[in-house]
């Protein structure tokens, strides 16, 4: 599959979707976000697949929306066509794992995708933030919840308010980032943490994402009983069975995914 906005590579169980506009700092213009959602889709549906990666570019990850894509759009035309959600929320809604793996800028809707994303692995060149607010607007892709869940209230406010950048180091310190590697090692370690996942057994890794994100959504006591009944449900696996005769048999699993 060819596209002109980003470039989709598969290998060892790992999708791989890099953005690319290099000219224009990887802005997210309508057409890279619809090719992402028909590269997600095929990502989706390919029972090769088992975990996702999205990078951009040594320099950025991605600048933002096309700003120039949209500078002229009247509020009837933002409202009409509900601006900004058709497409970008793809990214969230997807099932499989998505690894994050940003160097150089991502910001605004950059950071508003990666935050998207399961986790983000930074090389310590990476910037984040919300600069909006010095264009004259407000993140419109989530960047006011997603990023105030992550870091907390105080530190989003400061930086959806005043549009600072923040280094990879204090992305890190703040809980938006899991962890900082050396630029130079960024895509092989998030290979490396893809293929990882991409060689568990696939229904198990699915049920920990849908756990995990059951946090965001839901009280702690209800949260804990998603988490037990899907743990249960392990037990009703293939995989179950085959990860625990493994370990006691001091031997490497063999998952069949089932
Ligand atoms: C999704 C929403 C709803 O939340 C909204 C948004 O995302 S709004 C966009 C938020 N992002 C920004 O405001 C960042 C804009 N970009 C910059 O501030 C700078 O480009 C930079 C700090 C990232 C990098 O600066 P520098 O190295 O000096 O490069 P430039 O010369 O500025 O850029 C090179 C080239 O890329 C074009 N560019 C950069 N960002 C965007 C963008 N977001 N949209 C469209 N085009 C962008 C820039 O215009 C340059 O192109 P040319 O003009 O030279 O053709």
């Amino acid at each position: 599959m060819t596209f002109e906005n980003i470039i989709l590579e598969k290998q060892d169980g790992v999708g791989v979707i890099t953005l690319h506009r290099p000219k224009a700092l990887n802005a997210l213009c309508a057409a890279l976000i619809d090719e992402m959602g028909i590269a997600l889709d095929d990502l989706e549906s390919d029972d090769a697949i088992g975990c996702i990666l999205v990078t951009g570019s040594e320099k950025t990850f991605a600048a933002g929306a096309d700003i120039k894509e949209m500078k002229d759009k009247t509020f009837q035309q933002a409202y009409g066509e509900d601006f900004i959600t058709k497409g970008w929320e793809r990214l969230s809604q997807t099932r499989k794992p998505v690894i994050a793996a940003v160097a150089g800028y991502a910001l605004g809707g950059g950071c508003e995708i990666a935050m998207m994303c399961d986790f983000i692995l930074a090389a310590d060149t990476a910037k984040f933030g919300q600069p909006e607010i010095t264009i004259g607007t407000i993140p419109g892709s989530g960047g006011t919840q997603r990023l105030t869940r992550f870091v907390g209230k105080s530190k989003a406010m400061e930086l959806c308010l005043t549009g600072r950048m923040m280094d990879a180091e204090e992305a890190e310190r703040a809980g938006l980032v899991a962890r900082v590697v050396p630029a130079a090692e960024l895509q092989e370690e998030a290979m490396k943490t893809a293929r990882k996942i991409a060689g568990l057994s696939r229904p198990v890794v699915l049920m920990a994402k849908e756990a995990v994100n059951r946090a965001f959504e839901t009280t702690l006591a209800e949260g804990v009983k998603f988490e037990r009944r899907l743990f249960h449900a392990t037990f009703a696996l293939e995989d179950q069975k085959e990860g625990m005769a493994a370990f006691a048999e001091k031997r490497a699993p063999a998952w069949k995914n089932r």
